[in-house]
């Protein structure tokens, strides 16, 4: 992360080598219990389980810190006003950013799973912001389906409902749901998000500032619902063979399903196959990543930089 940090005396974060960091965790790394090492290996994705005693079982401490502060304030507020406002604590609510395919869907469940075994955290649950996409009818409306992900493509006006509803304690609040099968936001599908300890929104684009309305109307940022923020950073080149090579393990699994809408892709030969890839990658997300994902990397709380194999390389925090 040298680029970000050139003196740390001067930056708002403080910075740690992953092996240091490691460190941190030291008096609870033996802890995971046989069902949660079965429920994290279970994963479709093959997680390095000494990565996650090195990097994750410490940060789902830390964070577990931050929500019982957060429990806290809320005990005493409630002293504060006498009582007068009951009510339920609203859920903690953790944003994770970062480029397509740098890892995040991965890193949210690795989190959920070590946040549910805190005390203060019992439930937790995990919403992605692809399912609030404008649906492919929509995009291809407005010329929009070679800008899936950008911010002009989301219907920010419903994710900003959807947080309010979270963040005022509702119960039962419905998230949209996505497809990556079919390529679009699926018709009548919803998650129900029911007053969970912790709610964990993922997406490339939850850190995004938004234009002001010229009007005065009051319009929030998603992040002002956040209680905390994390971006999932690594270098684009690896973020690109990250993308190329679950592209063509979709190949290989998902889109032979006739119902897949990359099925076509399945037929075509390996070079055809990686060519419509690197026009994915280079023409919407590199260009995403680089207009606007990038760009607010230092609006997040702590920076989890990747390297090859995925292993961290060094975590960025902001110092409080
Ligand atoms: N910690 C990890 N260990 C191993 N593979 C990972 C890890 N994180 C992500 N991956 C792999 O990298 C690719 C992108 O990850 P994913 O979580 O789908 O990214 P995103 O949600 O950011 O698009 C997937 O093929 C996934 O299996
Ligand atoms: C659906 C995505 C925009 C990611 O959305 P997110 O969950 O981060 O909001 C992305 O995975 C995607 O499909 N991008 C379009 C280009 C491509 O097919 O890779």
């Amino acid at each position: 992360m040298d680029q970000l940090a050139p003196t740390e005396k001067y930056s708002p974060y403080w910075f740690f080598k992953a092996e240091h960091w490691a460190g941190f965790g030291a008096d609870m790394s033996m802890t995971l219990t046989q069902d949660e090492v079965a429920r994290l290996s279970s994963m479709y994705e093959p997680i390095d389980l000494d990565e996650v005693r090195r990097i994750y079982l410490s940060l789902s401490r830390l964070l577990s810190a931050h929500v019982e502060t957060s429990q806290q304030l809320f005990r005493q507020r409630q002293r504060f006003f006498n009582s007068e406002k009951k009510g339920t604590k609203t859920p903690f609510i953790i944003g994770m950013a970062g480029s397509v395919a740098v890892g995040k869907s991965t890193t949210a469940r690795i989190l959920k799973e070590l946040l549910t075994r805190w005390p203060s955290s019992p439930k937790v649950d995990l919403v992605t912001t692809d399912g609030f996409l404008h649906p492919n009818e929509v995009l291809r409306r407005d010329n929009l389906m070679e800008r899936k992900g950008f911010p002009d493509s989301y219907d920010v006006g419903a994710l900003l409902r959807f947080l309010s509803a979270i963040k005022s304690g509702q119960p039962n609040v419905r998230a949209p749901v996505y497809s990556h099968l079919t390529y679009d936001v699926m018709p009548g599908e919803f998650v129900t998000v029911d007053r969970p300890d912790i709610l964990i929104f993922e997406g490339i684009n939850v850190l995004q500032p938004r234009e002001l309305p010229k009007d005065g109307n009051f319009v929030p940022f998603v992040s002002d619902f956040f209680d905390f923020s994390i971006y999932i950073d690594a270098d684009e080149q690896i973020i690109h063979e990250w993308y190329i090579d679950r592209f063509m393990r979709l190949r290989e699994t998902a889109f032979r399903n006739p119902q897949s809408f990359f099925h076509r892709y399945s037929q075509l030969s390996e070079d055809a196959a990686r060519a419509i890839a690197e026009g994915l990658w280079a023409n919407i997300n590199l260009k995403n990543l680089r207009e606007n994902i990038l760009p607010t990397r230092p609006r997040a709380d702590l920076i989890l930089k990747k390297g090859a194999g995925h292993l961290v390389e060094e975590v960025a925090i902001r110092k409080l």
